[in-house]
């Protein structure tokens, strides 16, 4: 026999291919060619039941196997499979298509309904009652009224009973208290607001609609008795007058006290400073330097004092010749006063001067400014004349005596002064009275203090002298306090403005009573008054 299969074990074959067992199917073991029964007979294979239940015990851990067994493709195949019969099924589902028993009996009900609808109206055209529709109204409407009865009716019952109950056992229904209390209540107030819109009259009217938004919300909670208007709240209103800084809030960028007082405060800080950019641009002259630099007047440096040859350890040492032994110091260049200083009169009003025998050499100015203390300076007498740093101490016309040819007078100090406004006013009055009227009456030492320059209250004295035709030399004071250049700058400044005056003496004189700077040159302008002065 030959080894090739007989034609008909070939039919067979594709018999068994066109029915779906062919060597692919899933019970075939292509290794050996056996049905899949007999390989697991022979142990070849485990049976599928086996491999499931392993996959569902230990499915995480078996996941990882290699092992692909023959039931694991069936299963997969099962399931690709199933779904695409179900896939198909469902897109061959019609979307609603009811039956022919259906349509038929559902196109009849809606004939006998769209019938019955035109003999109704038909019915009604005519004026007839259509017997069924009343008979179910009247149904409907006796149903629904008994049952509200009823409902009523069990409520009455259960709500008396109760009520009973409370009464008898001496109780108080609470729901019964609480609405006569609430009645009350609202009938007071109701009152109450009847009463304050009469009275206050609002200029709410009964068309408010406002008001009518209120009570139709009231009816609809059901309260009727909330129907009574209740008095309206007043809206407070804060009136906002621009002119009240009392309403303003400090930060709105409007006018307020602090606002003010701190533009009022730029604007002099302002003035301030142009006066000082005005005061730096001055140019003093050169004699005015020269005269500066030459009596060391102006802050200086104590070494600097020390290096020029003057003794810093004795009080006003710049009033000192350079390099002087004690017995040198004590000399005055000008004999005049080396004279004892004596006072003799003090004036309060101008009736108490005593009478002109002798020339008189007066220093005003403004309080504080160093009338006293230059007193001393000149004469080198610390303590004759009294000087304190509280201004106003000076309070009368001090008269002294320098020797037999020459008076000095102390007069009290105008401006700022620990005294009575009163008190001041008489003062200053005194003061003008004696520059303008006082006979003997040389020369008047104005003195201005070098940092503050002069003021207001001194062009009026300077007037007043001018209009008096009275003598009078300006003086700066306390030059140790300002650099030398801004004494210098004063010196300029005053000078410049007085240059008009005709009652004016020149030079302008700077001194300090405290460093001895510019003294000398004091004395020496003083004295020649004495020289040639005559009674
Ligand atoms: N640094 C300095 N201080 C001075 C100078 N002269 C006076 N003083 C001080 O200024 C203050 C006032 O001095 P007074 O001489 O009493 O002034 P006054 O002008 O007489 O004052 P009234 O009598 O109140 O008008 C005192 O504390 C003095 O020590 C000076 O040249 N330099
Ligand atoms: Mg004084």
């Amino acid at each position: 026999m030959s080894e090739e299969p007989s034609s008909g074990l070939r039919l067979k074959k594709k018999l068994k291919l066109a029915v779906g067992k062919s060597r692919s199917s899933k019970n075939f073991d292509r290794s050996t060619g056996d049905s899949v029964e007999k390989a697991v007979r022979k142990g070849k294979l485990r049976p599928a039941i086996d491999n499931v239940k392993r996959h569902r015990v230990y499915g995480g851990e078996n996941s990882d196997t290699k092992d692909t067994s023959l039931t694991d493709v069936s299963k997969s195949k099962r399931k690709s499979l199933f779904r695409r019969r179900h896939d198909e099924e469902v897109s061959e589902m019609p979307s609603v298509l009811p039956s022919k028993t259906f349509n038929r009996s559902f196109k009849k009900q809606e004939y006998a309904v769209r019938s019955s609808k035109v003999l109704y109206e038909k019915r009604k055209s005519r004026g007839e009652k259509d017997h069924y529709v009343e008979c179910l109204r009247k149904s409907y409407s006796k149903n629904t009224k008994d049952s509200i009865k009823t409902l009523n009716y069990t409520e009455k019952k259960v709500s008396k009973v109760f009520y009973e109950k409370r009464k008898s056992r001496g109780e108080k229904d609470h729901n019964v208290e609480y609405i006569r209390k609430t009645n009350t209540k609202n009938t007071k107030d109701s009152i109450k607001s009847l009463d304050s819109t009469e009275k206050k009259s609002w200029g709410v009217s009964p068309s408010d609609p406002a008001k009518k938004r209120d009570s139709k919300k009231r009816g609809e909670n059901g309260d009727s008795e909330l129907l009574i208007d209740q008095p309206k709240r007043r809206k407070l209103t804060i009136l906002r007058n621009p002119y009240d800084l009392s309403n303003k809030r400090l930060d709105d960028g409007t006018i307020t006290d602090e606002n003010v007082r701190q533009e009022k405060s730029k604007t002099v800080q302002k003035d301030k400073m142009s006066k000082n950019a005005e005061f730096r641009a001055i140019q003093p002259s050169k004699s005015i330097i020269s005269f500066v630099e030459e009596n060391l007047l102006g802050r200086r440096r104590m070494i600097e004092i020390e290096r020029a040859g003057y003794n810093t350890d004795l009080t006003s040492p710049l009033d000192n010749i350079p390099f002087s032994k004690s017995e040198e110091r004590e000399r005055i260049e000008e004999n005049i006063f080396r004279n004892k200083l004596t006072f003799f009169a003090a004036a309060k009003v101008s009736s108490s001067f005593p009478p002109p025998d002798v020339p008189e050499i007066a220093f005003a100015g403004r309080s504080n400014v160093g009338k006293s203390s230059l007193l001393n300076a000149l004469t080198r007498q610390w303590g004759v004349v009294r000087t304190s740093d509280k201004p106003g101490l000076t309070q009368t016309i001090n008269f002294f005596n320098l020797g037999s040819k020459l008076s000095l007078v102390d007069l009290p100090g105008y401006g700022f002064a620990y005294a009575k406004e009163e008190v001041k006013d008489a003062w200053e009055e005194l003061v003008k009275e004696y520059v303008s009227t006082r006979v003997g009456l040389r020369r008047v030492c104005l003195l201005v203090d070098t940092k503050w320059g002069m003021k207001p209250r001194d062009q009026e004295l300077i007037d007043l002298m001018e209009r008096s035709q009275t003598k009078y030399q300006v003086v700066l004071t306390k030059t140790d306090t300002v650099f030398p250049m801004d004494v210098a700058r004063r010196a300029m400044q005053i000078e410049e403005r007085l240059t008009r005056n005709k009652s004016i003496v020149q030079p302008l004189m700077m001194v300090s009573s405290k460093s001895g700077a510019g003294i000398r040159s004091l004395r020496s302008v003083l004295a020649t008054i004495a020289r040639f002065a005559k009674v």
